[in-house]
């Protein structure tokens, strides 16, 4: 999945994307950090010390601490997490597990984002179950991500997870994203509608360029509703869409790619091996 141009790629379910000249691409204001890393490993030791200060930092104002996981390679690097001394030392108890997109896949299927994160992260740690908001596997796509949202609003209802004040969507403590060879987010992909939806908390899709088809997603109202948002990328394959988002120049004809367009409201951190920052 390379960075497209729309024009190569039409179909009937294909988005007749807006030219690159009609979009908003003004730089996002929320204050981002950069932090590149000599190796895979590094990223992993850095990460897994940001998410547990963070955990601390919102389990001491707030009482609890969401955490919105993707799929891909995130959850191998977020392996130190459930090593020593944070294994130990990270209020589990307090955690509740949340997901940015899901395949809708049965929760025991090899391409499921909850096995993924199950297998390699929640399995190794004391998270209640009744925390960890799985999708149900069992419903379409489109029921699945109406499911999806109507349990958010039921959670924003009852006051577990706050609103944000500037957007009214929900607003979760921390979100952990990668990012594609396509500049995708979630499963935000440039050539598709999702990636403009505005009221919808969670959209689903049917025709999703990397495999498999069907997953439900959140919208970029909730994704940058975040408090705290990690790009976590690792990789030679993703460096081209490094450069493109954080040198800010778009080659001419290129559909603006959707992690152009990540910005929570407090702050933006990215992670970057040295393989993903070798073009910046
Ligand atoms: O379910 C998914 O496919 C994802 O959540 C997706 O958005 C993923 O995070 C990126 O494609 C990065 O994947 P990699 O880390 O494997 O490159």
């Amino acid at each position: 999945m390379a960075l497209a141009n729309p024009v190569d790629n039409q179909s009937n379910n294909v988005l007749k994307c807006p030219s690159p000249a009609s979009m908003d691409l003004t730089p996002r204001k929320c204050k981002t950090n950069v932090r590149k890393f000599q190796s895979e490993e590094d990223v992993a030791k850095a990460l897994a010390k940001y998410v547990a200060d963070l955990s601390e930092k919102y389990i001491r104002e707030k009482g609890y601490f969401s955490v919105v996981l993707s799929g891909g390679t995130l959850i191998h690097t977020l392996r130190k997490l459930v090593e020593c001394p944070y294994k130990g030392s990270v209020d589990w108890s307090k955690w509740l597990i949340f997901w940015v997109d899901e395949r809708v896949v049965p929760l025991n299927s090899p391409d499921s984002n909850y096995k993924l994160a199950y297998d390699g992260f929640l399995s190794k740690v004391p998270i209640s179950p009744c925390h960890i908001y799985a999708i149900n596997d069992k419903l379409s796509p489109k029921a699945a991500a109406d499911n999806y949202e109507a349990r958010l609003k039921n959670l924003v209802n009852k006051e577990t997870i706050p609103v944000s004040d500037a957007s009214g969507f929900p607003k979760f403590d921390l979100m952990l994203l990668g990012i594609g060879p396509d500049g995708h987010v979630a499963s935000l992909f440039p050539t598709r509608l999702q990636r403009f939806e505005k009221k919808r908390w969670v959209s689903f899709i049917t025709d999703s360029p990397k495999p498999p088809p069907e997953r439900i997603t959140f919208t970029f109202p909730v994704i940058n509703s975040a408090s705290e948002i990690a790009m976590v990328v690792t990789g030679a394959e993703l460096a081209d869409a490094v450069k493109i988002t954080l040198g800010g120049v778009l080659p001419t004809g290129l559909t603006p790619l959707p992690c152009m367009e990540v910005s929570p409201e407090e702050e933006l951190t990215w992670f970057l091996d040295k393989d993903a920052a070798s073009k910046l």
